[in-house]
């Protein structure tokens, strides 16, 4: 069992850690539509979402969207990974929705990261890292980038919920991904990107053939 099956044994694992009245943080992605598909029932009082998508998916199953502003901080973040290491660093933002990952993953205390076996990984990178640009900084961040020895490409025809750019970074080896967040971070018109090593998740749930595996940090 790894994809779906496994994406979705995940996802009912980090549901049955919402406790009954919370307010919790949600994610984006695949994985984390099966976490808010097993949410009714949970007696959630409310999500602060990661994306325009997930906020869509939690009004339609009835769970009210709060305003991130309207809250003094969530107990529980539940979100999905392009790829995660032994340190439970992340890449994420292969949906474009690293940002507001980012912002609610920081104001929440315990980060539950749900993901199929495929994407462990012994070191961060062979998936392309999204930075997300703001639009008139494109081409210098694409330069600075290629200095850097990444070679990023524009994600064509795509915006973000912040009406910004992604630039996918293809072939770094991230030895050094507390180093690398906060260089590209430090890039005039980088908004931020997609290197989850400053926060990395609290307990890493992997869906795979023999069930769900926890690694806690
Ligand atoms: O960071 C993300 C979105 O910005 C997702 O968590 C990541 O892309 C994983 O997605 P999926 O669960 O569909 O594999």
């Amino acid at each position: 069992m790894g994809g779906e099956a496994g994406k979705r044994a995940a996802a009912e694992a980090a549901a049955a850690l919402v406790e009954a009245g919370s307010v919790i943080g949600v994610g984006t992605g695949s994985t984390v539509n099966h976490f808010i598909d097993a949410l009714p029932g949970r007696d959630c009082r409310g999500a602060v979402s990661s994306s325009e998508a997930s906020s869509a998916r939690l009004r339609e199953l009835g769970i009210p969207v709060l305003d991130a502003n309207e809250v003094d901080g969530l107990a529980l973040y539940v979100d999905g990974a392009d790829e995660v290491n032994r340190h439970l660093q992340m890449i994420k933002g292969g949906g474009g929705a690293l940002t507001r990952e980012k912002i609610v993953a920081a104001m929440s205390d315990r980060f539950v990261c749900i993901v199929d076996a495929a994407k462990r990984v012994g070191v961060l990178g062979a998936f392309p890292l999204p930075v997300e640009v703001i639009p008139m900084a494109r081409s210098f961040i694409g330069r600075e980038l290629a200095r850097l020895g990444g070679r990023p490409v524009l994600r064509e025809g795509f915006t973000t919920d912040n009406g910004n750019l992604i630039l996918d970074v293809h072939g770094l080896e991230i030895a050094e991904p507390i180093r690398l967040e906060r260089a590209l971070n430090d890039l005039p018109g980088v908004v931020t990107n997609g290197l989850f090593a400053l926060r990395p998740a609290d307990l890493l749930l992997v869906g795979s053939e023999g069930g769900v595996e926890r690694v806690e940090r």
